[in-house]
């Protein structure tokens, strides 16, 4: 396979996993054969390998590897079919591969399952964290956080990130020069988060926190070692400073020194409710920790693989900017997007959903069995890891058509139930799926409606030791005004 022409698909592995698609149904085939003539009930296969290490080197490797984490379950599932078992870092993993097996997690959430409880992550995030905390709490705290990334109470956060979005990418094509669309995408959305949650808009303090940010999330899957050096020495010292930092602006806040419009001062104006009606300090506190974290690199990323899919097909890039052409033209000059202008986005919806089901941002989402139970017939045992294999499910043929295109069209249509899962379902269904969504929308709005730009950089290797699939290369690219291409033209 020749790598790195522009028209070819991004990710080796994508393909082989299509080219090796009939290599694992016949191995499907084979085992269901097996299992009607024996009339036992089937265990998943796999190799779960020595105890405790089973498989953990493989995975690391493919972890280091540019063909990313995923790569490690490509091969598992071509060798063993599309169910299959190993043993990661002494624990047993399934990976779930079908949208009805995606539903019976997504609903029995909490009861039948729940996310493991990774030591390193709780001290990083803050036991208080969305992603931490127990049922009951999770509900009552996810409840509070929601309003804030209702897509009503959006419409500010539209108006200030398009703002800073056109004067930024302004800036990039004066300059002339190639720049990362990651790095700028990380910025942007880091910036946009900060103003958004607690009105930060100040340079230097926006560096230390994205800083200590990195920091905490480097931390978050390490050995929970407090050893100088150590990811997690750093992470927890990342967090100490952060936590200061927030509490600081909380205290000023609540002295009446300063007064802002953003999700931290919506949560302030609860403390004289019940308990059950507002969060306490290291909730808020924690929480603003999780949704920095959890939502900067998911949405960067996205927006990346868009300019990357958008460049690679011309001919749905050439669509998404008629439609952006449609909206500005019957606006006055200058004049900002809002909120509305967005729902006449539909092109670019469905531009985001087709990047969002190619990119696959969160590979997998990993849920831990609370009790023996049953998954699609097979026997799942109280302890066992089940991961509900998105990457799969969405470039399943028998789902998808022709899966490995990028055919925002195919939008058109209503998806299968849980056959479109980027953001989740259920209780824990991203909380920033609103804002990562308009988010998206405004960029490629602005990007596709103002200009065209080069692929600075064809590699299409992934970023080593990503748990987010990233281009390698940053997705380098050149901006040009369109006003300038229609003059050359
Ligand atoms: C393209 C961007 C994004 C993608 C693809 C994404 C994807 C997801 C997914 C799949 C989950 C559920 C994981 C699971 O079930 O284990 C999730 C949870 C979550 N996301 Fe996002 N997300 C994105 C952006 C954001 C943003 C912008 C924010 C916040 C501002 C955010 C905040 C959260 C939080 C707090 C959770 C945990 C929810 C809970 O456990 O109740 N995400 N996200």
């Amino acid at each position: 396979m020749v790598l790195g022409l522009p028209s070819e698909v991004a990710i080796v592995w994508r393909k082989e996993q299509q080219e090796n698609k009939r290599d694992v149904e016949c191995v499907d085939e084979r085992r269901a054969w097996k299992r009607a003539t024996t009339n036992n009930r089937e265990e998943i296969p796999g190799r779960l390998g020595l105890p405790f290490v089973g498989e953990t080197f493989s995975f690391l490797s493919a972890t280091n590897s540019t063909r990313g984490c995923y790569d490690f379950v490509r091969l598992r599932r071509l060798w063993n079919g599309r169910w299959f078992k190993t043993r990661l870092f002494g624990k047993i993993h399934i990976f779930v591969p079908n949208p009805e097996g995606a539903r019976t997690i997504f609903a029995n959430d909490f009861v039948l399952f729940n996310k493991g409880y990774v030591k390193s992550m709780a001290d990083a995030v803050g036991k208080k964290s969305l992603l931490c905390v127990p049922v009951e709490s999770h509900k009552r705290i996810r409840r509070l956080l929601s309003e804030p990334f209702s897509m009503t109470s959006l419409s500010a956060f539209v108006t200030k990130f398009d703002k800073l979005l056109c004067e930024r990418l302004q800036k990039l094509e004066e300059r002339g020069k190639s720049f990362k669309v990651l790095d700028f995408c990380m910025k942007m959305t880091f910036d946009a988060m900060c103003d958004m949650l607690m009105s930060i808009t100040e340079d230097s303090l926006l560096q230390q926190i994205e800083e200590d940010c990195n920091a905490v999330s480097d931390a978050m899957l390490s050995i929970p070692i407090m050893i100088p050096g150590t990811r997690y020495y750093k992470g927890i010292t990342a967090r100490k400073r952060l936590m200061e930092t927030f509490r600081e602006i909380i205290g000023r806040r609540r002295r009446g020194e300063e007064t802002r419009e953003d999700f931290l001062q919506s949560m302030l104006q609860r403390d004289s409710l019940p308990p059950s009606e507002k969060l306490d300090d290291s909730e808020i506190m924690d929480n603003l920790l999780t949704l920095i974290i959890a939502g900067q690199t998911t949405t960067a990323a996205a927006m990346m693989w868009s300019v990357k899919f958008l460049h690679d097909n011309r001919e749905a890039q050439d669509i998404l900017r008629e439609e952006q052409l449609s909206i500005t033209n019957i606006k006055p000059d200058g004049a900002s997007l809002s909120h509305e202008d967005l729902n006449n986005i539909r092109y670019g919806l469905k531009v985001v959903k087709e990047t969002l089901r190619m990119s696959n941002v969160l590979l997998w989402f990993p849920r831990v069995a609370l009790q023996d139970c049953t998954i699609e017939g097979y026997d799942i045992k109280k302890g066992w890891h089940v991961n509900i294999d998105a990457t799969y499910i969405h470039h399943d043929s028998d789902l998808y058509n022709d899966p490995l295109k990028f055919n925002p069209k195919r939008f058109d249509e209503h998806q299968k139930p849980y056959s479109f899962i980027p953001f989740g379902s259920g209780p824990r269904t991203c909380l920033g799926i609103n804002m990562a969504k308009v988010t998206m929308l405004v960029f490629l709005h602005r990007l596709a409606g103002g200009y065209t730009w080069t692929l600075d950089d064809l590699d299409t290797c992934l970023e080593k030791k990503a748990h987010i699939p990233r281009l390698r290369s940053g997705c380098p690219i050149t901006l040009k005004s369109l006003s300038k291409t229609m003059l050359e033209a």
